[in-house]
């Protein structure tokens, strides 16, 4: 990390009700399991982003705050309790003024190269204008990014590259393919894998069982 740079919000949603669209999707690891690795491959690849100044994850799951932690990034409660958007509003008010971004914690693919990469695209070009990266389908977005002064303002949730799209935020289009992969599904979980999974991830699959292959 670099000590003058981007601040990062990752919020994490308790590991009970967390990705309940990938719920068996590995036969034999449990569920909280999955979606912990899932969390902790994402973080490492942001803290290990050169562009990354700092790291705040807002949760309310004792596990999650105590990996995050040790990984290195500071948590907060996710005390509005009101979603995702509210969590990364409370996340963006907590960290110092200058370039913000959150980012989604299902990338268990990610490459710090990659984030890297977006992130100096997002303090590139027109000044003062929000830019996102749609997620690969191009429905959703895993990356939002505020300059210094421009409130983050984000849109998550279903057809949210459209929503931050009208809320005249900029898409970003480079060849992110591992910041593009969220893993909603066990379909997308196969297509990380194809990317080269983070450790924990990984390791979480070389003892499950996929319930499919195909992507
Ligand atoms: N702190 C916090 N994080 C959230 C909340 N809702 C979603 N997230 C996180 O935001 C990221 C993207 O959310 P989704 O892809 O919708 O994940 P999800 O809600 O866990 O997944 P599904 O249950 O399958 O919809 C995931 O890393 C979640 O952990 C919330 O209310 N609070
Ligand atoms: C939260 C989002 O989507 P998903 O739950 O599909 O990852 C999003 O893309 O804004």
């Amino acid at each position: 990390m670099s000590q003058s740079g981007w601040a990062v919000v990752v919020p994490v949603k308790r590991l009970t009700a967390a990705k309940s669209r990938l719920r068996g999707a590995l036969t034999g690891v449990p569920h909280e399991e999955l979606a912990l690795a899932l969390a902790a491959d994402t973080l490492r690849a942001v803290l290990a982003c050169p562009a990354v100044a700092e790291v705040l994850v807002v949760t309310d799951d004792a596990r999650v705050a105590a990996a995050s932690r040790a990984a290195g990034a500071r948590v907060v409660p996710d005390e509005p309790d009101a979603g995702l958007n509210a969590a990364f509003r409370h996340g963006a008010a907590g960290v110092p003024a200058g370039w913000v971004a959150g980012l989604t914690a299902d990338l268990p693919a990610l490459r710090p190269t990659e984030l890297a990469g977006a992130l100096l695209a997002a303090q590139t070009g027109r000044a003062g204008v929000r830019r996102f990266v749609p997620d690969a389908p191009g429905g959703g977005t895993v990356l939002l990014a505020a300059p210094p002064g421009v409130p983050l303002d984000p849109r998550f949730g279903v057809g949210s590259a459209a929503a931050h799209a009208a809320s005249g935020a900029l898409p970003l289009t480079g060849d992110w393919p591992s910041l593009r992969r969220d893993v909603d599904t066990a379909a997308d979980l196969t297509a990380a894998a194809r990317l080269g999974l983070g450790p924990s991830t990984a390791a979480l699959l070389a003892a499950g069982r996929p319930v499919r292959s195909a992507g």
